[in-house]
């Protein structure tokens, strides 16, 4: 019986009286509303107590603010069984609702039987909730396999925007890195928080779903509320400053948000949104030898403030109109900033919500290094194909880059209380 924690134990609850004390002193943020912490919170307490719902209209994780670290997974199908798929769907809503609360999956790591092994993983025990997100998305080969066959009767419920990216110039695929039937987001700020989500997700699905690819993300690059502070990439430069906000709602309407009227072959995804996502190697070593001009130029923006190199301070808008010396404007037009800019692309924008990564290093004796690249968008086609081909080909910066993984998912909205994750799509 010693083994046994007390029934009923959390997460929370193991955090004892410490937090408790912190609590009552005022030190610490907890909830929903007050966990804005930006990346330069009070102390880590500030954001590791943090807690965000699991059910809403849209699945938390996207507009929800940015995070810290990310453990993302792709997962192929393994079952041809519907029943099983959507089984699966409804476990992995349940615990996925149990770990954004701080608590341990199913029964919990230290309550169950001792004669079999415990639902959870039990490397959160004592872990604050940590502000962890999950969001779940579905790749086109869950409509319909490599082999063009209709495993789930999904096939007349393919989004038209849901088909495999194009390939793009200079990318440079690993399929073991790419695509995915199903992929799960978790955002915590806390590594072993987002881990254990995603190790205990893949755990619940053994039989159903097996891994295909999995990245950590261990610094995010993007501010996805004004209350944040804008972070850096690992080029060393201030990344997010023009991302959608979360207090932006006619932006993430226009272009985040899918419509009920977007395509009459997905009504379910209303509310829901599509996530791209891009495995982009930075080859940091090179960049780090360019001069300091050199490398404001190929972004558009100053290392220093994040201000567009046509002045001001890291909000003003930039002005590509302005001139700068041999009769060009001061913002390169081969600058990343202007390449991908709404203006050279009808006005559309996306929810960035990428993270840093450094998986060892690489052949050379270099670092393995880069940006995962996610971006939710309301169509993929118009929101971010265009944008990608126009950094493929004419973006200074993407010299220093390299796409080595890529998928693209359909995200449903959010679980309604007593439904599960994509409803929807199956009912
Ligand atoms: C296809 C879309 C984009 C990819 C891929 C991408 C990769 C990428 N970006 C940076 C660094 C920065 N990006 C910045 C802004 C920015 N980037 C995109 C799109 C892609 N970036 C957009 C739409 C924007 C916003 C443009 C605007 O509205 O002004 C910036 C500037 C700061 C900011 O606004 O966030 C930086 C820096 C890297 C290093 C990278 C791949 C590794
Ligand atoms: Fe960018």
């Amino acid at each position: 019986m010693s083994r046994r924690a007390p029934v009923g134990l959390s997460r929370r609850g193991l955090l004892g009286g410490g937090a408790a004390l912190a609590g009552a002193a005022g030190a610490f943020a907890v909830g929903r509303e007050s966990s804005h912490a930006g990346s330069g919170p009070a102390s880590a307490g500030d954001v590791r107590q943090a807690s965000y719902a699991f059910r809403g209209e849209h699945q938390a994780g996207i507009t929800t603010p940015a995070q810290d670290r990310l453990h993302f997974a792709a997962f192929d199908v393994v079952t041809d069984s519907r029943d099983d798929l959507v089984d699966l769907l409804q476990r992995w809503t349940d615990a996925a609702e149990q770990m954004t609360r701080g608590e341990p999956t199913g029964a919990g790591a230290v309550d169950g039987d001792v004669n079999l092994p415990p639902d959870d993983t039990g490397e959160a025990l004592g872990l604050p909730a940590s502000g962890l997100t999950i969001t779940v998305g579905f790749g086109p080969s869950l409509f319909r396999d490599a082999d063009g066959r209709d495993r789930f009767g999904l096939a007349d419920r393919l989004p038209a925007a849901l088909r495999e990216l194009p390939h793009f110039p200079g990318d440079a695929l690993d399929p073991a890195r790419s695509g995915g039937d199903l992929c799960v987001q978790a955002c915590a700020d806390d590594p072993q928080v987002a881990v254990h989500a995603i190790r205990n997700l893949a755990r619940l699905g053994f039989g159903a779903v097996s891994v295909r690819w999995s990245q950590l993300g261990f610094g995010r690059t993007s501010t996805t509320s004004t209350s944040q502070s804008t972070p850096r990439n690992l080029f060393g430069f201030k990344d997010g400053t023009a991302n959608v906000k979360a207090e932006e709602a006619a932006a993430l309407d226009e272009h985040v948000w899918v419509g009920a009227d977007d395509d009459p072959a997905a009504g379910w995804l209303t509310g829901g949104s599509y996530l791209v996502a891009r495995r982009i190697t930075m080859h940091v070593e090179t960049w780090d030898r360019q001069t300091l001009g050199d490398q404001e130029s190929f972004v558009g923006r100053t290392k220093g403030t994040g201000a567009p190199l046509s002045g001001g301070d890291e909000q003003t808008p930039p002005d590509f109109d302005m001139p700068g010396s041999d009769d060009q404007p001061v913002i390169p037009v081969d600058s990343h900033v202007r390449v991908v800019h709404p203006d050279q692309h009808g006005g559309v924008r996306m929810l960035r919500r990428g993270y840093n990564f450094v998986d060892g290093s690489n052949a050379l004796g270099g670092l393995d290094a880069g940006l995962f690249f996610l971006a939710y968008v309301r169509d993929p086609g118009t929101h971010f194909v265009p944008v990608q081909l126009a950094m493929s080909k004419h973006d200074a910066m993407a010299e220093y880059l390299q796409v080595t993984g890529s998928a693209l998912f359909a995200v449903p909205p959010g679980a309604a209380p007593g439904e599960h994750l994509g409803q929807a799509l199956f009912a």
